[in-house]
């Protein structure tokens, strides 16, 4: 297993930010670390890559225990950090060549790996400008770039599509896409779309705790079919749960409501028979699919102790 974690925690003061998180990341995936703004992301991520110490836990990089074998943990891991620290007076060819150099690469090894880097990330173009005048999008490119110099396994990007146009954003989320196929990653966002576009599996934190952990495809299961249906007449409450396939009816107002039906393949037919027996006139008959994004709105509403 790639990262390894268990029973994380942190506390700052009286604090509690990262609350007994465990979760496991192995080569060839891509886990998005999905929650509202102070959830105890960053700070997760800064205690994966060693920046500070856990108050309780846990973790293994490649194998290695990062708090008893921190040298050989972290050659494994490359990192960007929510705000890029670039150096924005260095030339991109000099700054990555820099970047190996402190990941402990002689020079021959850096100029090698720089040019390597320079090309998988795309940034040929802009490898004799300053950093300083780069786009935001270049910078971040620069930013994976060296966090790849030494060719960790893992790695631990923090939200590194934000403040990118959307141009920019596609490109930096295929490039993640093709670096998940040989290594392990894990990125923080608040963007469930991103999660879809990029992610195997997904966890949600809130106030520090985890929520939810799924793969893409559970959680699409998770997604659930819903008919908003409107009668003339009032809702037949009773009559219309029991149809069967409908899991729960919300009632929307005296005519109106919402159905979460388990397949809508066959509910039409359904629908339409009931209605026809009980001499209704269906007004409104709308097919919505509950989307990923009111799942994570769902679960990050809620006080967080309620769910785990
Ligand atoms: N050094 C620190 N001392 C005290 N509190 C801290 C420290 N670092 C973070 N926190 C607190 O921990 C909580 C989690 O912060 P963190 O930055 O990990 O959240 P996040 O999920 O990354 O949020 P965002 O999406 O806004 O970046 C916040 O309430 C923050 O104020």
């Amino acid at each position: 297993m790639s990262i390894d974690i268990s029973k994380l925690s942190k506390h700052f003061q009286n604090k509690t930010v990262v609350d007994h998180l465990t979760f496991r990341v192995k080569k060839g995936e891509i886990l998005g670390l999905l929650g509202p703004n102070g959830a105890g992301k960053s700070t997760t991520m800064k205690m994966l890559t060693g920046y500070i110490q856990p108050s309780e836990g846990k973790i293994y990089i490649c194998g290695y225990d990062l708090n008893k074998e921190s040298l050989k943990a972290k050659k494994n891991i490359g990192y960007l950090p929510e705000h890029n620290p670039l150096y924005l007076d260095m030339y991109v060819h000099e700054y990555l060549q820099f970047m190996g150099s402190i990941h402990g690469l002689g020079k021959r090894a850096c100029i090698q790996r720089a040019r390597l880097v320079v090309e998988q990330c795309d940034i040929g173009d802009v490898q004799n400008k300053k950093l300083g005048v780069l786009s935001k999008g270049y910078r971040q490119r620069v930013g994976l770039a060296q966090a790849l110099m030494h060719d960790p396994t893992v790695l631990v990007l923090d939200e590194p599509t934000t403040g990118l146009d959307p141009n920019q954003l596609h490109h930096i989320r295929q490039l993640i896409k093709e670096l998940g196929r040989e290594k392990a990653i894990i990125f923080s966002t608040h963007i469930m779309q991103e999660v879809e576009a990029v992610c195997d599996q997904v966890i949600i934190m809130h106030h520090g705790k985890l929520c939810l952990t799924a793969t893409l495809s559970e959680l699409d299961q998770q997604c659930s079919d819903q008919l908003i249906i409107s009668f003339r007449e009032p809702i037949p409450v009773d009559a219309l749960s029991s149809i069967e396939g409908i899991n729960k009816l919300e009632i929307l107002d005296a005519h109106k409501c919402k159905l979460y039906v388990s397949n809508s393949k066959d509910i039409y037919e359904h629908i339409f028979c009931f209605t026809k027996q009980q001499g209704l006139t269906l007004q409104r008959l709308e097919h919505k699919r509950e989307s990923l994004e009111e799942i994570f709105t769902q679960i990050t509403k809620v006080d967080s102790t309620s769910i785990t």
